[in-house]
């Protein structure tokens, strides 16, 4: 790629520019699209369909175009080294610059003044709720324009002028470069686009190549296994109704004073959830703490009240169904149990990191500024691995919890389904994936991680944690809802 020179001259402008008649000398990577683009530092141009002028249709945020202030999005393009852009389409306008030697000068007319473009910037803050790779994305204006990004990566939108792609920076990616992301809408259209295709999954449960394949082929199915399927495609229609794009968050600096965050503990049945929870609740007591489960069941003699369990009446645990205080709960043999929102506040009262475990649709009732969650996802490792930690261990297969035994094959493969299935299903709401193989590194990365909370570094966490609306800018760039 060449690198080439570029003047700004002042045509006439229509209102008065910021740095009049100055010439900008910077250099400029220029490379082929669909519109010319100055990668990593540039802008990128485009024939406005209505008066067929040649605009500068983005300018990437921090890059030299950005940064000399002598060029905005909104500037018409008059002409390349003397030579008029009238008529032309922006494919034509690469040739000129090819061609030309040492300095491209350009003339413009400013489209708008800066403080004009100062305003237009938005500062807003948001997670990804999905994944994003710019070299899969045969849409994307200038594929070397575009930040990629991974579900989870907080992103700094600095520009929403253009309804189909904004211009973001990822933050922690060292560059402090802007680059083209899809915008809100367009992830929506695409998601929508996807929806036929959802509900054909649904319509027709027995896709022979689909179902062979995620059942891995050649496999006895289990019903364990198609249901988790089904899970996994009715996963892909709610998405697609509702679907994840960004969420706006704020920076969140925990003062001494604040509580512990809730830590919830999610994953597939038989994982180690509990053993981590178990191995962290005895590494510190007095730090971590974990939520007495409420049952109507009658106390047996080796039980303590408050200490195994909160025993109540029918009707007191009808009660605090009425009253929304369960995070979850259910009924067994004829009793009901359930994770009380109350036990959670009294470990956090008590100034303790609590860890809650729970299914994952049930994070929303704990999705307020009041537990702040921090949701913690543990996920199995390989197949392989499974089978060789997982050896000598031994879990509870009956919700009776009496009957206790071996791992089967089949076990590590539900278990892997299951995992699949949550990750698509909720996946949007973890902080954090621990791979539970090795269940002593495990536990050290899952501690080492609940500790960082503690520390004065930035956390990330939902707007509507610490305001009571989006912030102005975030809502120009239209509400998010229905996302959890
Ligand atoms: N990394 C590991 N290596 C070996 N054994 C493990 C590991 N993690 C957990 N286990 C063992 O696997 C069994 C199941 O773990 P645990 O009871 O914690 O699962 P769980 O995720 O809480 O499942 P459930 O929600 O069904 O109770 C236990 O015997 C536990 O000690």
């Amino acid at each position: 790629m060449e690198n080439r020179k570029l003047t700004r001259c002042l045509e006439k402008p229509s209102r008065k520019p910021s740095g009049k008649n100055q010439y900008v000398i910077f250099t400029l990577y220029l490379f082929v699209g669909s519109s010319f683009c100055v990668r990593a530092k540039g802008a990128t141009i485009k024939k406005d369909n209505s008066t067929g002028a040649i605009v500068v249709a983005r300018i990437m945020r921090g890059g030299s175009a950005d940064k000399s202030g002598l060029i905005h999005e909104g500037d018409e393009l008059k002409e390349v080294n003397g030579v008029s852009l009238e008529h032309r389409k922006p494919k034509e306008i690469l040739p000129l610059l090819a061609c030309s030697e040492g300095a491209v000068k350009f003339k413009i007319i400013p489209g708008s003044t800066k403080e004009e473009m100062t305003s237009r910037v938005t500062k807003v803050f948001v997670r990804a709720l999905f994944d994003y790779d710019p070299t899969e994305d045969p849409t994307v204006p200038c594929k070397d324009a575009a930040v990629a990004f991974k579900r989870g990566d907080v992103l700094q939108i600095v520009g929403t002028d253009d309804d189909t792609w904004w211009q973001a920076r990822r933050l922690g990616d060292g560059s402090g470069r802007a680059g083209l992301v899809p915008s809100k809408q367009l992830h929506e259209k695409r998601v929508a686009l996807q929806r036929p295709r959802a509900l054909f999954k649904l319509q027709n449960i027995k896709p022979a190549a689909g179902l062979r394949r995620s059942f891995r082929l050649g496999r006895k199915s289990s019903r364990a296994r198609k249901s988790a399927q089904l899970r996994r495609w009715s996963s892909e229609i709610h998405g697609a109704i509702c679907p994840r794009t960004y969420i706006e968050v704020v920076p969140y600096h925990k003062e001494p004073k604040d509580r512990h965050r809730l830590i919830v503990l999610v994953g597939p049945s038989g994982v180690g959830v509990n053993e981590l929870k178990r191995r962290l609740v005895i590494s510190e007591p007095d730090r971590y703490g974990v939520s007495v489960p409420y049952t109507t069941r009658e106390k047996r003699r080796q039980e303590s009240e408050g200490l195994d369990y909160h025993f109540v009446s029918v009707q007191a645990f009808e009660e605090l169904i009425l009253n929304h205080r369960f995070v979850e709960y259910g009924q067994y043999r004829g009793n009901y149990y359930g994770s009380n929102l109350d036990s959670v506040q009294r470990v956090m009262a008590e100034g303790k990191v609590c860890l809650l475990d729970v299914h994952p649709s049930k994070i929303k009732h704990v999705y307020t500024s009041e537990f702040k969650p921090y949701v913690v996802f543990v996920k199995p490792p390989r197949i392989e691995e499974l089978r060789l930690t997982r050896r000598r261990a031994k879990f509870v297969c009956d919700e009776n919890s009496t009957q206790v035994r071996m791992f089967s094959e089949e076990d590590f493969e539900d278990m892997l389904d299951q995992a699949e299935t949550l990750d698509s299903q909720y996946g949007h709401l973890f902080d954090k994936v621990i791979v539970n193989g090795d269940v002593a590194a495990a536990f050290r990365e899952l501690k080492a991680d609940v500790e960082k909370l503690d520390e004065p570094e930035v956390q990330w966490v939902p707007v509507a944690w610490m305001r009571s609306a989006p912030t102005k800018a975030w809502r120009s760039c239209s509400s998010l809802t229905g996302w959890i």
